[in-house]
């Protein structure tokens, strides 16, 4: 029977603005709610049948973090049942003590050794109890740090390609509650052990008594289990709802308070202009909550009259047993207590199969992604490469990204020889960046190949490749660590010594912005810290190339490394990355500054993913007046050669009126 159905919810009433601030209305349609679904499958009976499944996969999932605390709590959920339903029989058998001594008070004696029974059983149960609180302790944090690993290690594994898969990402979001979900779940299996034991003790007892009892018990504890799966499913279908307002909520309040906002939030007055959105999304937010509470007290009130209801005909037949002689005095003492006791017992098993199955839902989703992070995953072993090779060879290369119809890079072809200095130069978005992902290894070529002499990197271990490469982007990490951290992180592996990194800092000219810190090398660079500092963005620019100095690879990629530089410092990092050249070494520089380029052994001129020049400076220069790189040169030198002959004009005088 299906007891419940799906409630109505209204969707979150969003202004105009609200889907403006978010670029477009929120997606109701998308990510959590895929787990409405499944719940649509929870009904009283399936949430119990699914019992054992749910329980066996969170047993798994503990049993490799810690089988002792596992046992000992098995143990322990056992131990407690017995106990209950030891306790159940003792009272039982002092009832009839009680009752057999009828007005002679000496009788009372048969009583006691009942009640003996009874304080050990409950000294024993309490015992127990704490033993499985304790050891349930100790494992719920291990089965969060068991999964937690899972899902980093499974995430940090992952193609870059998937790293950018709109839908991949999604499951990255969902995923992270699982580890989460999953500790939970532990108390939750422990809570549902206990209550099916309390059950089985309360059963077996009502049985004994006088089987017509039992079905009465389930006629009791059936309405407050309609009650508690129907409030569980409002509250899910209502969570699932409104997660996306929520998270846009939640989008705005990381704002308010993050270090990278706080300029602009001040000098322009966003603060303001978030905290009313955010007051208007907590208010419709509040007033679903407060639609919840109402729903949830209604529905509390008509489980409780129905239960009433069944106790009502529970006890009217128990008074007919006793009436037709069919029960004892004794027994309907007990069977009020067993009654009771079973009563609360499903009342607590249908309420953590609720949270159980919605805890399952999140686990779900950490299991989902770990099977489609394996898919994705960056495949371990292939064909060695060579330490040095003697060339990289590009064949009719091209790549494009998911979801755009033009290639970023289109049949492209050339070879860079080792010892070589080359550039990669062209318009925005002509293809350089995505050129250098390719020769990192951080996407494979769509169509064509790239050869490291004879190996071709498609079939080579990508783990060796991106070990032999030190790339130093324009958006380079900047590491909340010390700033000793932030250059040894170019070699995570390898013990440094102080002058190791003090020679690479040297190297980028950021020696001496390090020595003024306050604690040198030492200093925390992260604001967000207590005790943290922070850099300059060109200062932070020589630790990114401090960092690539030190990882020594033998292609060293450099994406546009002095865009935050001054004049001084951008000629000395040009110098100093063409000061690593050397015979067995490939220099890869992408850059904007065309006097930079001036020096590389070759340059390669892209144009809408194509390639369209090549050649040394001298060689493409031969070319003019056709060749595009001597019309971006010229341009870009032009500009300086103007200055002396065409001074910038300054900021007009206001006429100032002379004070009479
Ligand atoms: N991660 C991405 N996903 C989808 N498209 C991308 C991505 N990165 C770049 N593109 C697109 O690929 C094309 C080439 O971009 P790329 O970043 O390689 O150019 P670029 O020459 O490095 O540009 P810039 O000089 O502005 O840094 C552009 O059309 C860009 O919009």
């Amino acid at each position: 029977m299906r007891i419940l159905r799906r409630p109505r919810i209204e969707e979150p009433k969003v202004s105009e603005s609200e889907l403006e601030l978010f670029g477009g209305p929120l997606r109701y349609d998308m990510g959590w709610s895929k787990h409405e679904y499944a719940r649509l499958d929870l009904t009283l009976w399936g949430a119990l049948k699914s019992l054992p499944r749910l329980v066996g996969h969170t047993i798994a999932l503990a049993w490799r973090a810690d089988r002792r605390s596992l046992v000992t709590v098995g143990a322990t959920e056992v131990g407690q049942g017995i106990a209950a339903a030891l306790k159940l029989l003792a009272v039982n058998a002092a009832l009839h003590a009680v009752l057999a001594a009828g007005a002679d008070v000496r009788g009372l004696r048969h009583a006691l050794p009942a009640g003996a029974v009874l304080v050990v059983v409950n000294s024993v149960n309490a015992v127990l109890a704490s033993w499985s609180t304790s050891a349930a302790g100790s494992l719920e944090p291990k089965v969060e740090r068991a999964a937690s690993e899972q899902y980093l290690a499974a995430c940090e594994r992952v193609e870059m390609a998937a790293i950018e898969d709109g839908a991949f990402r999604e499951l990255i979001d969902r995923a992270q509650y699982g580890a989460n979900e999953a500790r939970h779940m532990i108390g939750s299996s422990v809570s549902a052990i206990n209550s099916v034991f309390s059950l089985i003790a309360s059963g077996g007892v009502l049985l004994a008594l006088n089987p017509v009892l039992l079905p009465m018990l389930i006629l009791i504890v059936a309405p407050r289990g309609w009650g508690v799966m129907r409030v569980a499913q409002q509250r899910y279908f209502s969570t699932m709802t409104w997660i996306e307002h929520l998270r846009a909520s939640r989008v705005l309040s990381t704002l308010l308070t993050s270090v990278t906002a706080a300029l602009e939030v001040r000098v322009h007055g966003v603060g303001g202009f978030l905290l009313r959105h955010f007051h208007r999304m907590s208010h419709s937010a509040e007033s679903e909550q407060e639609r919840l509470a109402k729903d949830k007290a209604r529905t509390e009130l008509a489980a409780s009259a129905l239960q009433g209801v069944g106790y009502l005909l529970t006890f009217m037949l128990m008074i007919g047993l006793c009436l037709s002689g069919h029960m004892s005095v004794a027994a309907f003492g007990t069977a009020a207590m067993a009654l009771n006791s079973g009563s609360a017992g499903i009342g607590a098993l249908v309420s953590t199969m609720s949270q159980l199955h919605e805890q399952s839902l999140y686990v779900h989703d950490l299991a989902d992604f770990l099977v489609r992070a394996d898919d994705w995953a960056i495949p371990d072993g292939g064909l060695p490469l060579p330490d040095r090779p003697r060339s990289i060879r590009l064949d009719m290369v091209s790549f494009r990204y998911p979801g755009r119809d033009e290639p970023a890079v289109k049949d492209v072809s050339f070879t860079i020889p080792l010892g070589s200095v080359i550039a990669l130069v062209g318009p925005n978005g002509s293809g350089k960046s995505t050129l250098v992902r390719l020769l990192c290894g951080l996407h494979l070529p769509g169509e064509g190949h790239i050869h490291w002499d004879d190996i071709n990197i498609a079939e080579a271990d990508r783990h060796q490749l991106f070990a032999h490469v030190s790339l130093l982007t324009q958006s380079f990490e900047r590491w909340p660590f010390t700033a000793a951290a932030n250059i040894r992180i170019g070699q995570p592996g390898r013990e440094a010594t102080d002058d190791e990194l003090r020679t690479s800092a040297a190297y980028a000219g950021a020696d001496r912005d390090i020595a003024a810190l306050p604690r040198g090398m030492n200093t925390l660079l992260g604001k967000q810290f207590r005790g943290g500092s922070d850099l300059s963005g060109g200062q932070w620019q020589k630790i990114g190339l401090a960092r690539a100095h030190f990882r020594d690879a033998c292609m060293i990629i450099v994406d546009e490394p002095t865009s935050a530089l001054d004049p001084d410092a951008e000629q000395r990092a040009f110098d100093q990355i063409l000061a690593l050249a050397g015979p067995d070494r490939i220099i890869v520089l992408v850059t904007h500054r065309m006097a930079a380029v001036r020096h590389a052994d070759l340059i390669f001129v892209l144009d809408e993913g194509r390639l369209i020049e090549q050649g040394s400076h001298a060689e493409l220069f031969a070319a003019e007046p056709t060749s595009r790189y001597a019309h971006m040169y010229r341009l870009q030198a032009e500009q300086y050669e103007h200055l002396p002959h065409h001074p910038v004009p300054g900021p007009a005088r206001p006429a100032v009126a002379e004070p009479n």
